[in-house]
């Protein structure tokens, strides 16, 4: 697999904007707990890593994956944000619910990037099991915070660049 063996969140050699002047929304999902709470850890200490200010994120729960279009549609409204970063961990069950979610979230995340024209960065972990969660929650494959909260900057950098 393309993965074995790769950190996925390096960035070492990739010029990650200063996130000085940028507001940021995150929305972490409960279920799975111990992944989307390690997910917000390294997507918000790579933020402030990046120059964020502390006071410029805004952090909201939902009860599970599916909420998350919900949470990333009720901060744009009512809040001026730069970019927001969903954070999820679905994990595959017995039945085909895996799959109604996964789709719902990543199709109903793009709806509210384009309703709002703003960033809204899918970082949500779809895996077949707890192992392969860990492992991309601070694992051997990285974090896949930290690499949403990097993409938040870039296209929050981006959005500011074609607006201006
Ligand atoms: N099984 C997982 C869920 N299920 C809950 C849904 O996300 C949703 O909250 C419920 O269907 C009510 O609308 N959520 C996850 O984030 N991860 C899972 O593995
Ligand atoms: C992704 C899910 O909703 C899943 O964890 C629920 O498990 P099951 O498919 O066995 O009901």
């Amino acid at each position: 697999m393309s993965t074995q063996l790769k950190n996925l969140s390096d960035f070492s050699n990739t010029d990650v904007p200063s996130a000085v002047l940028y507001r940021f929304g995150i929305v972490v999902a409960e279920w799975n707990s111990e992944i989307t709470n390690a997910l917000y850890q390294g997507a918000y200490e790579s933020l402030v890593e990046h120059g964020a200010i502390p006071d410029h994120i805004f952090t909201y729960s939902v009860p599970g994956s599916f909420e998350l279009t919900t949470g990333a549609d009720l901060l744009l409204k009512n809040s001026k944000l730069d970019a927001v970063i969903c954070l999820g961990c679905v994990i595959q069950g017995e039945t085909r619910h895996f799959d109604f979610i996964c789709n719902a979230v990543a199709n109903g995340i793009s709806n509210v990037a384009i309703k709002y024209s703003k960033p809204v960065i899918f970082g949500v972990l779809t895996t077949d099991n707890q192992q392969q969660a860990i492992d991309r929650a601070g694992g051997k494959h990285g974090n896949k915070g930290v690499e949403a909260a990097v993409t938040a900057i870039k296209m929050a950098y981006l959005a500011e660049t074609l607006n201006s």
